[in-house]
């Protein structure tokens, strides 16, 4: 049974100790669409034909899951092993390192759990820059462990993000020189902005009523996600324009990673990649952990529609913004950003 002082402050579940799933985490909308299993594309991107592939899949799924992508296993195991060590502190402790209401990094519920009337069935850490006063809050001896993992993390995370952007572009005819944002011809990517978040999915005592992180698109430009080997992330999808929507499960691959189209590459490829919605349920028996390594343009810097993609002619469907401004709107409207951003013909 949760303690008197969990009844009291809900937001914040030592979750191994619940026995029976509270109404404050039950929730009614869970199976709006029947769940499917449909093979979700896999891209080696050693493949010389990686780049078409993933234009295939940033259209008709808005995600695919990635091999060959060169990132150490070792790695993969070290940042699982950090987040099963930072999650079974005590709740005190973790609260230490809490997110201020308005700031991004800290321990605590994802900004949108605002939206909602009942809370997920999760908890995480997101990390903007660097970790050391967070780890420093949640191992006063010993912050150095967690730092140098998810440093190196991060470092990794951004360089694979630059080539998948710049495949993800190429796929769609055009090379990263050409957006306005990417610096000069033969210079790499310019400095990507990075926010990292870890996700726990503790075990559930009642699955069915519970939510691990409500349906959403991400507000980035790709999102690379790490699974460990516990199914839970689905994806919204519908074959055709007037088939019907099922949420169709990505099955952990070992040593393969998820990349989500965000909002930001929906913007950017004028719609032609859709950022995806997903979800991620729980299960009974095991915890499940994740790391979100969101990736967006760099600071102060627009993304707009690509013009080549916009048409001679035509205008662009979405105006400017910067990832800091969509953030804030994502923040504000949810699931209506998208919509406020959209330009008519006439406007
Ligand atoms: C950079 C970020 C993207 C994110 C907000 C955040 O500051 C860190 C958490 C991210 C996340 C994860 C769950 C869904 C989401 C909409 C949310 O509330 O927090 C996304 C945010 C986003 O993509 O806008
Ligand atoms: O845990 C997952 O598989 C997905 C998490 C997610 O969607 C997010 O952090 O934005
Ligand atoms: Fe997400």
């Amino acid at each position: 049974m949760p303690s008197l002082s969990d009844v009291h402050h809900p937001h914040h579940l030592e979750f191994e100790s619940v026995r029976e799933l509270p109404e404050s985490h039950a929730w009614p909308t869970l199976h709006d669409h029947p769940c499917v299993s449909e093979p979700v594309p896999v891209i080696d991107l050693a493949d010389p034909k990686a780049a078409e592939f993933m234009a295939r899949a940033c259209v008709s799924w808005g995600a695919f899951q990635v091999t060959g992508h060169g990132v150490a296993p070792r790695l993969l195991e070290a940042i699982d092993s950090e987040m099963r060590r930072l999650f079974a502190l005590p709740i005190q402790q973790k609260l230490k390192a809490a997110r201020p209401p308005d700031g991004i990094s800290g321990y605590g519920l994802v900004p949108i759990s605002s939206f909602f009337a009942k809370l997920m069935w999760s908890e995480g850490f997101t990390i903007a820059g660097s970790p050391l006063d967070h780890a420093r809050k949640l191992w006063p001896h010993d912050p150095d462990q967690f730092c140098d993992v998810i440093e190196r993390y991060d470092q990794v995370m951004k360089a694979l993000a630059g080539r998948l952007i710049s495949l993800m572009l190429l796929s769609l005819g055009l090379r990263h020189e050409e957006l306005d944002w990417a610096g000069q011809t033969g210079k790499p990517l310019p400095d990507l902005a990075g926010v990292l978040r870890l996700n726990s999915y503790p075990a559930c005592p009642d699955p069915d009523r519970a939510m691990g992180m409500a349906a959403h698109a991400d507000s980035s430009l790709l999102t690379i996600l790490y699974q460990s080997s516990t199914s839970g992330l689905q994806l919204l999808r519908a074959e055709d324009q007037n088939g019907p929507t099922r949420w169709v499960t990505v099955p952990p691959l070992p040593g393969a990673l998820v990349v989500i189209v965000g909002d930001l590459f929906h913007i950017l490829s004028n719609g032609r990649f859709r950022s995806v919605v997903h979800r991620v349920v729980v299960n009974r028996s095991r915890q499940r952990v994740s790391v979100a390594y969101f990736s967006g343009p760099p600071a102060g810097v627009t993304v707009s529609p690509i013009g080549k993609l916009v048409g001679p002619g035509r205008a662009p469907a979405y105006r400017a913004v910067t990832w800091a401004e969509y953030l804030g709107l994502k923040r504000k409207l949810f699931d209506k950003a998208l919509a406020t951003i959209e330009m008519t013909e006439e406007s």
